[in-house]
């Protein structure tokens, strides 16, 4: 008999559509270790943001296929471990965007007009109109960091209010933000100039407290916070000491880095200008209901064989073929994760060319590997290779595939990204060389031979004496610890490129300084 399991309160719609295939078994608020210890039992996992699926539940399950997760995000769900026990994790990207959108606009004029704290008062009996003096967004600045399906959404509605929308996403082109009637600005700009600022983006390692104290004194005095994305991406002890400080007018919360919210959260201790809202914001029925039918009819076609429509993991490649372009589909995603770095800004056109015996090998995979390292710094783990595709697609990112068989320099061939955007052209080729260890072989044109590591710094640099000295001084006096070191030249004296491979990451000030080196042009900074 094949059995679901439901942990989180789902709607009645998808419930149906998955007894039609499967038994049903509905255990909302089940702990963690209980989870563990009946997982083994279930062919299928339904679930909210409610239930924590761990690496731990994932590995005790025998037969686990699918982990359907109602909603967006699947930061509550061990999807590595899930890929790696080979089973599927699927979701519902567009099904609750509205709500989420509308929710935000909810908490901006609750914020606004002093809905919730004026309500309590009436309902104490008192009648204080004067103390309740609002404002309107009408024709006030709103930042929306994050230009997404929810971004945008809200960027919509707040046009329609007659706000002066901004936006800041760096995967977001000028022309689609010219469509959106949206003004690209800057990140320090948005927040130093917002009279509203709405956070749309993802959770990753690079967002994690990105509104920190020092972003919070950047805001005008009575600028207004609303965050509906992700809990983490604002450092909650610094939003409560600007409030309480007055140093930024108000805020509207939904998510919190630790889910349901802690007791002691310094964020309970604000009387002033604070809206909390319990991670209200897929919670509309419409929502609940597209999710959940969205995510049942998903489980149901994989308990039946067929496939997912928005899976988060496991490519549409068969074991087999991962299996033997493993080291390939390495390279490349590794080659795309170094280009988005070293590219910067908008891209526009990502041209991927297989050259000599990577030719015989199916372009598909070596292309989804490549945009999902391209794409990953700025969608963190939600991207994969399922939805690299499409995601580079609704980026208008356009991809052109070429081959060459012809004798490559390198015996197994090799492979080139060239991307086209804001900021020009840049190329990287890689190879794999008979050890199997990955090489980057060219940067921009300039030959090089290079194993990725974990921290890089790529210069260009005018040829000349004394340069390579300079830069390792300056390294050395801040304590940055050089691996190893190639200059790619084509000729004498001419333009160069220098890759430097360093135990540690480059400290900002440190990138201004190397530019004052004389010959030094462009410094990058790469973490792979
Ligand atoms: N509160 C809720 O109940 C609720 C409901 C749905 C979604 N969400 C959350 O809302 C967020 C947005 O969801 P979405 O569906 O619009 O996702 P999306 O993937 O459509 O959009 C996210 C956008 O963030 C951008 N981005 C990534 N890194 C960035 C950075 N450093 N700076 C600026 N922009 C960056 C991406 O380019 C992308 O355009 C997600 O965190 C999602 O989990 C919350
Ligand atoms: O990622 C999501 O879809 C939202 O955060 C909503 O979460 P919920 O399904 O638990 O309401």
């Amino acid at each position: 008999m094949t059995k679901v399991l439901i942990t989180d309160p789902i709607d009645q719609k998808g419930i149906d559509i998955l007894s039609q295939v499967a038994q049903v078994d509905q255990k909302i608020g089940i702990s963690n270790s209980e989870l563990a210890s009946i997982i083994h039992d279930y062919d299928a996992l339904m679930i909210r943001s409610g239930t924590q699926v761990t690496g731990d539940i994932i590995n005790s399950s025998k037969k686990l296929r699918i982990i359907g997760r109602a909603g967006v995000g699947v930061d509550n769900v061990d999807v590595k471990a899930a890929t790696q026990k080979g089973v599927l994790v699927v979701n519902s990207p567009g099904g609750n965007t509205i709500a989420a959108a509308e929710h935000t606009i909810a908490m901006m004029l609750a914020l606004s007009r002093n809905i919730p704290i004026a309500n309590s008062s009436t309902f104490l009996g008192k009648w204080e109109r004067k103390k309740f003096v609002g404002n309107e967004l009408f024709k006030k600045k709103l930042g929306v960091v994050g230009l997404g399906k929810i971004g945008t959404h809200v960027a919509k509605v707040a046009n329609a209010l007659e706000m002066d929308v901004y936006g800041y996403d760096p995967f977001v082109s000028s022309e689609r933000a010219q469509q959106l009637q949206v003004r690209l600005s800057e990140l320090k700009t948005l927040f130093e100039e917002s009279d509203y600022v709405t956070l749309h983006l993802p959770r990753t390692s690079e967002t994690e407290n990105l509104v920190n104290m020092k972003v919070l004194k950047s805001m005008k005095k009575n600028a207004k916070l609303i965050n509906c994305a992700r809990g983490g991406i604002i450092d909650e002890e610094a939003l409560a000491e600007a409030l309480n400080n007055s140093l930024i007018g108000g805020a509207a919360i939904d998510v919190f880095a630790k889910e349901p919210l802690d007791s002691n959260s310094p964020l309970l201790k604000v009387d002033k200008n604070l809206i909390l809202t319990p991670h209200l914001g897929a919670s509309t029925r419409e929502a609940q209901e597209n999710v959940a039918v969205d995510v049942a009819e998903q489980i149901r076609d994989v308990l039946l064989g067929l496939s997912a429509r928005t899976a988060v993991n496991i490519p549409g490649l068969s074991p087999d073929i991962m299996d033997s372009l493993k080291p390939h589909l390495q390279l490349a995603e590794t080659m795309g994760l170094l280009i988005s770095q070293l590219s910067g800004g908008q891209i526009q056109k990502l041209e991927v060319r297989l050259q000599g015996e990577f030719v015989q090998h199916p372009s598909q995979p070596l292309i989804i590997a490549s945009l999902k390292g391209l794409l990953s710094k700025a969608l963190g783990d939600r991207i994969n290779y399922v939805n690299a595709s499409l995601e580079a697609e609704s980026r208008g990112i356009s991809v052109v595939e070429s081959k060459d068989e012809a004798r490559p320099e390198f015996a197994s061939g090799s492979l080139q990204l060239t991307t086209f955007g804001d900021n020009g052209e840049h190329s990287v080729a890689g190879s794999i060389f008979a050890d199997g260890e990955l090489r980057i072989i060219s940067i921009d044109q300039y030959p090089v031979n290079v194993s990725p590591s974990r921290f890089m710094l790529i210069t260009r640099h005018r040829d000349m004496p004394g340069i390579i000295g300079k830069l390792g001084s300056l390294l050395g006096d801040h304590n940055v610890n050089i691996a190893s070191m190639q200059v790619g030249r084509k000729i004498v004296r001419g333009e160069a490129v220098m890759v430097l491979s360093i135990d540690d990451p480059i400290p900002t000030n440190l990138l201004e300084s190397i530019l004052e080196v004389e010959g030094i042009t462009s410094s990058d900074p790469v973490t792979l």
